[in-house]
């Protein structure tokens, strides 16, 4: 499958191609991520049980930050964030925002109810209803840096991704990958969050320029898998049990990681991240969705944005070197991408599953790291 920009649109006629995804070695592949940073108050029983810094923006970094393939003298993960806030924002110091601020705006910070049901016991339900009370600026074309990206991700979580934003970054960036809830929310006279059929919105003649886009179970019915695989590899999670992948002419299963669930928050865009460092590193799509679901279960063993154990992270890059090293050939070479499982595909998961142990080891010896509450035990 060809890569989903147009071939002017991140490359001028003559100017260098310094940009594409390459396999390890080649230059430095920055991202640009689109999305706002939030306030989260969660909800049990009328009750507020935590109140976090949320926003795709705010999970997405950090996984960045934590997976992405970089020599040890690069230092930061080369990726921008663009994100808007207002001056209540209450997280400008947290990890994420502190080391990619935002813009800072008049109105206030976006901000989300998320109410847990104790009903939420099957794997398939809805395990939390959402109010957006407060709703910052969108992010506007203009608001994204003049230059080009080797790789975006539209990581909206309010609406704040306009048709015409998303349709710079695919200018901007090689190769786009999109959350389908930055696409396809819809928010009633109360804030409630639902959902509009992506077919019915300005986004949806953008797809075929789209590399990914991941919904949710719960998403996966607007964004109408069927027609939209024709056009970009679609990805569909599914919570505890892990993830499908959906492209023109193929389709794969990706396990889940066993967790602890005590906040799902954050689970899809975590996902989301995993899966691009995934790319990145040069997996097969359906290789990196094993590293998507592997942060994913690491985004429900915490509550708010999760902090890695160092260990962890060290054994994760360990086991990518090591499989990527045995791999013949890269997966991305600058105009296409895999989807097929790769012969290192169950190797992977089982050594990640080794790796995903060092998670609950983490929440045991450092218990500052914000664990507050038990917000959704499973
Ligand atoms: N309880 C869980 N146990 C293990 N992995 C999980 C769990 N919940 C989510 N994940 C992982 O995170 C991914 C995204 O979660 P999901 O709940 O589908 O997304 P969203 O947060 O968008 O609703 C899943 O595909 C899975 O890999
Ligand atoms: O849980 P998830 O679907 O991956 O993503 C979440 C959004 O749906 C929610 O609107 C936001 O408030 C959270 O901080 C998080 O970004």
């Amino acid at each position: 499958m060809p890569l989903a920009a147009e071939p002017d649109d991140a490359h001028e006629e003559g100017e260098d191609q310094q940009l594409l995804l390459t396999a390890k070695g080649g230059p430095a592949l920055e991202g640009l991520v689109v999305g706002s940073y939030c306030h989260d108050v969660l909800i049990r029983g009328g009750r507020i049980v935590g109140e976090t810094l949320g926003g795709a923006a705010a999970f997405v970094s950090n996984v960045l930050d934590a997976a992405s393939p970089r020599e040890e003298e690069q230092g930061e993960a080369p990726f921008v964030v663009v994100s808007k806030v207002g001056r209540d924002f209450a997280y400008a110091s947290a990890p994420a925002p502190a080391r990619r601020p935002p813009l800072l705006c008049a109105s206030p910070t976006t901000s989300f109810h998320a109410q847990f049901s104790d009903a939420a016991a099957s794997a398939h339900a809805p395990d939390r209803e959402l109010r957006r009370v407060r709703a910052c600026d969108p992010i506007y074309p203009a608001d994204l840096p003049d230059r080009r990206f080797a790789y975006g991700l539209a990581v909206g979580v309010a609406g704040e991704v306009l048709p015409e934003t998303l349709e710079r970054m695919i200018r901007l960036c090689h190769a786009v990958l999109v959350d389908a809830q930055a696409l396809i929310r819809a928010f009633d006279g109360d804030g409630a969050v639902g959902h509009v059929a992506l077919e019915d919105t300005p986004y949806a003649r953008l797809l075929p320029r789209v590399a990914f886009l991941k919904a949710s179970s719960e998403e996966a019915p607007y964004v109408g898998v069927e027609t939209a695989r024709r056009q970009c590899c679609v990805i569909v999670t599914d919570g505890r049990d892990g993830c499908r992948l959906y492209w023109d002419g193929g389709e794969a299963r990706v396990a889940p990681f066993p967790a602890v669930q005590v906040d799902p928050t954050g689970a899809g865009d975590s996902f989301l991240a995993g899966f691009a460092a995934g790319l990145l590193w040069g997996l097969s799509a359906t290789d990196a969705a094993l590293l998507g679901n592997f942060f994913g279960a690491a985004a429900v063993s915490q509550v708010g944005v999760p902090t890695f154990h160092p260990k962890m992270l060290q054994a994760v890059k360990e086991i990518l070197e090591e499989k990527i090293a045995k791999r013949s050939s890269p997966c991305i070479n600058g105009t296409t991408f895999t989807f097929d499982r790769s012969s290192v595909h169950d190797e992977l998961h089982a050594a990640l599953q080794e790796a995903a142990r060092l998670m609950p080891e983490q929440q045991q010896a450092d218990p500052t790291n914000g664990n507050g509450g038990d917000i959704c035990s499973v």
